[in-house]
């Protein structure tokens, strides 16, 4: 499996405001290499905590990119997966429609009525006790047959894949813009690494929209 994380953040470091609401950090022509990103990808990763402010559909924008697909026999759209401990996907989340497979990843920790609430529109995966175990998510995903997979956000999944040594691939798009606030959401949130911080790799700086996108590559640890 190749997990890439992708994200957008302000010049300092920020996902979104203090009121957690979406905000489009990201232009135009990063808005379509994103595009472009989840139609390589088997799968689309979010947290809960994404979905709740969000409520993303996570799918292919561009009708020449799902055509593409198409042709080479993939469903127009990556599978989208959310990483939710107790099950708080609404059941009306725009992640759960039809557009394409969705998988939850819940502990065992979920009551029993928000998995059957869950299991019309979803595919369950659980593991972990209080927490999603995203080591064992993510074989289960793999065994699944997802091999290239997108996480986007937010800060709090980020941390905890970094955290689980899951990250391939760091790209991160920073945009013209300064957010602030001690409480509004950055890349990498959870409880912060004190040791062993994980070591990146720069591979590529390109100029897009009125900022820049970063590639990285996450050293082994
Ligand atoms: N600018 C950007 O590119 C993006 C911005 N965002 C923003 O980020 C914010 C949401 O981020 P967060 O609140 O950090 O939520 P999140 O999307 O990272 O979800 C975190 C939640 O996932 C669940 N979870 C289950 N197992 C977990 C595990 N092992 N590790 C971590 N989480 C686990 C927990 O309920 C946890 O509260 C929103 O404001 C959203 O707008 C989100 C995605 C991309
Ligand atoms: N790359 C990027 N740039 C931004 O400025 C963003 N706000 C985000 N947000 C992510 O995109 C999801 C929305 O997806 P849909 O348009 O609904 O398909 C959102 O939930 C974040 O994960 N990303």
């Amino acid at each position: 499996m190749h997990v890439v994380v992708n994200a957008a953040m302000s010049a300092d470091g920020k996902l979104s405001s203090r009121r957690r609401e979406q905000l489009a950090i990201s232009g135009d022509e990063d808005f379509a290499r994103v595009d472009r990103v989840r139609a390589e990808s088997d799968a689309v990763v979010v947290g809960v905590g994404t979905v709740l402010a969000d409520d993303p559909h996570l799918t292919v924008k561009d009708e020449r990119l799902r055509e593409r697909r198409r042709e080479r026999g993939e469903p127009e759209t990556p599978a989208r997966v959310v990483v939710d401990s107790s099950g708080r996907t609404p059941t009306d989340a725009a992640v759960l429609d039809d557009a394409a497979t969705t998988y939850c990843c819940l502990s065992e920790a979920a009551p029993v009525d928000r998995r059957a609430a869950l299991a019309d529109a979803a595919e369950l995966i659980t593991a972990g006790e209080e927490r999603v175990d995203l080591l064992r998510a993510f074989a289960a995903l793999q065994e699944a047959g997802l091999e290239q997979v997108m996480v986007e956000g937010g800060g709090e999944l980020i941390f905890s894949l970094f955290e689980a040594g899951l990250v391939d691939e760091l790209r991160v798009f920073i945009g013209p813009t300064i957010i602030g606030g001690r409480d509004a959401p950055t890349l990498a949130d959870g409880e912060g690494f004190v040791a062993d911080f994980p070591e990146l790799a720069l591979e590529a700086v390109d100029r897009l929209d009125e900022g820049v996108l970063l590639t990285w590559r996450v050293e082994d640890r």
